[in-house]
C-alpha cells in the first residue's frame, strides 16, 4: 500500500447515506434511506429483488442523481473524490467491460485513466486467479470469470471502500470462498466493505453488520448478533422484521 492510502487507512473511510431517494417515473425505488457503513467491518446490504439496492449503489457511485438525501464517502460525493478508483472499488451488476476488449487490455487502461501503477494489473490478475487467461477476450469469459475481472477491476486502486453488488453471482464454490476471505481479510485491515446481496446465508457468513432493505424502505439495520438475535436463522430474522412470510 501506498503512504497516502496507509495514512488514508487509519483514519478510516465512512460511507454515510442519509434520507435518501429515489424514483423512477412513478414508483419509488428508495425511500429515506438512512445507514452507515464503518471502516473495518464489512456491511451487509440485503434485501430481495427490486429492493433498492441497486438503485442505492448507483447514486452512491455517481452514476444517478438522487430525489432527495445524501450519499457520500468521506464527506464527499463520489463525483467530487480527486481519483475515484484510488478511494472506491465498485463491482456493479451489468457495469462490465467492452466485450471485444482482452481482460489485461481492460485492467491497462483504467489503471492508466486513473493514474495507477501498471504493476497493479498483473497483481490483480493474479489475485482474481486469472493471469492465466488474461490475455482472453472478455467476451469468451464465463460469468464467474466475468467477475473475477469485475472484482479485478475494484481491487486495481487499492482502495479504502470497496462496493459490491452481489460479488458471487456465477462464482464456483472456491470462488465463493475466495471472495468471502477477500471481504474479511480487507475489512481486518481497517477498510470499509458495503457487500449487496439478496443471498441471505451468503451474507450471514460475510457482514459484521447489516442494513435490510425491503421495498425501498430500511426494514432493520445493526451488527449481525443484535439482527439474528432470537431468531434461529438471519433468514428467520428477515421475514420477521419485514413482515414477508417465508416460502417455506
Ligand atoms: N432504470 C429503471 N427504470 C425503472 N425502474 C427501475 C429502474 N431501475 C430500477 N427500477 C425499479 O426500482 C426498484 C428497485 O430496483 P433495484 O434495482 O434498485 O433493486 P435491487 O434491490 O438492486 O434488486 P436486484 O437484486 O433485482 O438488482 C424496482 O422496482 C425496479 O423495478
Amino acid at each position: 500500500m501506498t503512504r497516502a492510502g496507509a495514512r488514508a487507512h487509519q483514519a478510516g473511510v465512512v460511507i454515510d447515506i442519509s434520507h435518501l431517494s429515489k424514483r423512477h417515473g412513478s414508483a419509488t425505488a428508495v425511500d429515506d434511506v438512512s445507514f452507515t457503513a464503518l471502516p473495518g467491518r464489512v456491511t451487509g446490504f440485503l434485501g430481495p429483488n427490486g429492493a433498492g439496492k441497486s438503485s442505492t449503489l448507483r447514486i452512491l457511485l455517481g452514476l444517478d442523481a438522487p430525489a432527495g438525501g445524501t450519499a457520500l464517502i468521506n464527506g464527499r460525493r463520489y463525483r467530487d473524490l480527486d481519483r475515484p478508483l484510488r478511494t472506491v472499488g465498485a463491482l456493479l451488476d451489468g457495469a462490465g467491460p467492452v466485450p471485444d476488449r482482452r481482460a489485461v487490455d481492460h485492467l491497462t487502461w483504467l489503471a492508466r485513466s486513473n493514474r495507477i501503477p501498471r504493476a497493479r494489473v498483473g497483481a490483480v490478475l493474479e489475485l482474481a486467479g486469472l493471469a492465466a487467461v488474461a490475455k482472453q477476450r472478455v467476451k469468451r469469459y464465463s460469468l464467474g470469470m466475468g467477475q473475477r475481472l469485475g472484482i479485478a477491476a475494484a481491487l486495481l486502486g487499492e482502495p479504502e471502500v470497496l462496493v459490491l453488488d452481489e460479488p458471487v453471482n456465477g462464482l464456483d464454490p472456491e470462488g465463493i470462498r475466495w471472495v468471502r476471505r477477500l471481504l474479511r481479510d480487507y475489512a481486518a485491515s481497517g477498510r470499509t466493505v458495503l457487500l449487496s446481496s439478496h443471498l441471505m446465508a451468503e451474507t450471514a457468513e460475510t457482514a459484521d453488520d447489516l442494513v435490510i432493505i425491503h421495498r425501498g424502505r430500511i426494514a432493520g439495520r445493526g451488527p449481525l448478533a443484535e439482527i439474528t438475535a432470537g431468531h434461529p436463522s438471519l433468514e428467520a430474522a428477515f421475514f420477521a422484521l419485514t413482515g414477508e412470510r417465508s416460502a417455506a
